[in-house]
């Protein structure tokens, strides 16, 4: 039996894939895999049981990834499964960037009670005029799953689409339209564009890149998107823009006490990826990356160690997770051939400081031989 502890709601569609053989609940204890959407792990205790944690969903700034390797806990995530629900809001954020929509609407609301409705908005309605995107720059800067679903849609409304990323990967340089302009620097971005949109993760190298120094590069009347995290944005920076009139609208997913009613400001409660067919297939994701690692092993979109994926063969897999460092493979061997163990397979990789082992044997060995190796993290065996 597996326990899995559930620290967000997590689509039923998802969770009911977990078999007969899963404990599945908010009070879960001494739980083996944790299911998470945004909810903050960093003040959690991890109880020793603990060996995944699948995040459904693709920020992992709220979990304590460094503390999780080092107590050999593998975390998953989503990658691209709530992209579209993303892109989708995205867009909407360009369009009531640009038109003074929720203003406009805020406005229409304050007539209620007014004679000759229909005629007050006529004469009143030239103070939400807004320009069209179709023509302008709009720069992206991340050009991951999300980064790249904005591009792509931006391109088709007509924008001329600015893209800046400098760790993309070939399967999203793949998958971007070719008319995506390649900034070679975020300067680019800040000076050429009128519309900015943020999709890089929370690290400390995207901390507070939209700040003073950036905001004076960009064009008069820039309007920025935030839908990444809130600590790339010095907030205090975007509102001083704001009043000096830089900066024509930020919109953002994330609410902070020093910006959810500021003028010029528009703040949604993190809804980008709040839909259902985005719970559903992150759910579904992230319920079977937890399921093939705890029943066979097999690593599937970890953000702290590598992808390894083996058919099961043998009646035994130890799984092993270790640092990065030389003659881990020949100690195991070793001790495999001194036991008279024949191993069948063996598949190792390593993903920065760490590794993992998976050693595919028809006769059982002694994990505490194992575990008392030097730089061995933890070792299992599934039967
Ligand atoms: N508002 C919401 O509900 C949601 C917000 N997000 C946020 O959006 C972020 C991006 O999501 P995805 O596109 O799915 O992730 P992704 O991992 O597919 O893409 C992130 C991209 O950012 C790039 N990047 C990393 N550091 C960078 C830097 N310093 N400058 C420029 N680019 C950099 C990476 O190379 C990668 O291509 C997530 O990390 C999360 O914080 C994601 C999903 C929903
Ligand atoms: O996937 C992400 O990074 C998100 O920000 C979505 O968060 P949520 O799952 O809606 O709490």
């Amino acid at each position: 039996m597996y326990k899995i502890k559930l620290m967000n709601k997590i689509s039923k569609v998802g969770t009911d894939l977990f078999g007969q053989q899963y404990q599945i609940g908010e009070d879960i204890e001494n739980e083996d895999g944790i299911l998470v959407r945004s909810a903050s792990l960093h003040d959690y205790q991890f109880p020793s049981t603990l060996l995944a944690i699948a995040r459904a969903g693709a920020g992992v700034n709220n979990i304590p990834i460094d503390q999780c390797s080092e107590q050999g806990i593998v975390v998953f995530n989503t990658p691209g499964a709530n992209a579209n629900a993303v892109k989708e809001l995205v867009l909407c954020a360009l369009f009531l960037s640009s038109r003074q929509i929720v203003e406009g609407i805020d406005w229409v609301k304050t007539l209620k009670g007014q004679e000759g409705v229909g005629k007050l908005v006529e004469k009143g309605k030239s103070q939400f005029v807004g320009p069209e995107i179709d023509g302008k720059k709009l720069g992206i800067i991340g050009l991951g799953a999300i980064g790249v679903h904005v591009a792509n849609a931006a391109i088709k409304l007509g924008m001329e689409v600015y893209g800046y990323d400098p760790y993309i990967s070939v399967d999203a340089a793949w998958g971007m339209s070719k008319w995506v302009k390649n900034a070679q620097n975020m300067d680019t971005i800040f000076s050429e564009c009128d519309y900015i949109t943020l999709h890089a993760p929370s690290t400390p190298e995207t901390k507070a890149m939209i700040n003073q120094e950036s905001i004076a590069k960009m064009k008069d009347g820039v309007r920025i998107i935030n839908f990444a995290r809130a600590d790339l944005v010095d907030s205090q920076a975007v509102l001083e823009g704001i009043q000096k009139g830089k900066i024509k609208k930020y919109i953002t997913d994330f609410a902070t006490e020093d910006i959810i009613d500021q003028k010029d400001v528009i703040v949604m409660p993190h809804l980008g990826a709040s839909t259902p067919e985005s719970e559903d297939n992150c759910a579904i994701m992230a319920v079977k990356e937890m399921q093939d690692y705890l029943e066979n092993g097999n690593i599937t979109h970890s953000v702290n160690l590598p992808s390894v994926h083996e058919p099961r063969t043998t009646k035994y897999r130890i799984c092993l997770i270790h640092k990065n460092v030389p003659n881990m493979l020949a100690q195991f061997a070793t001790l495999f051939a001194n036991k008279h163990i024949n191993i069948e397979n063996m598949v190792n990789k390593a993903k920065g400081e760490y590794a993992y082992t998976m050693i595919d044997t028809q006769d059982v060995v002694d994990c505490e031989e194992l575990k008392n190796l030097d730089h061995v993290i933890q070792v299992r065996v599934i039967e």
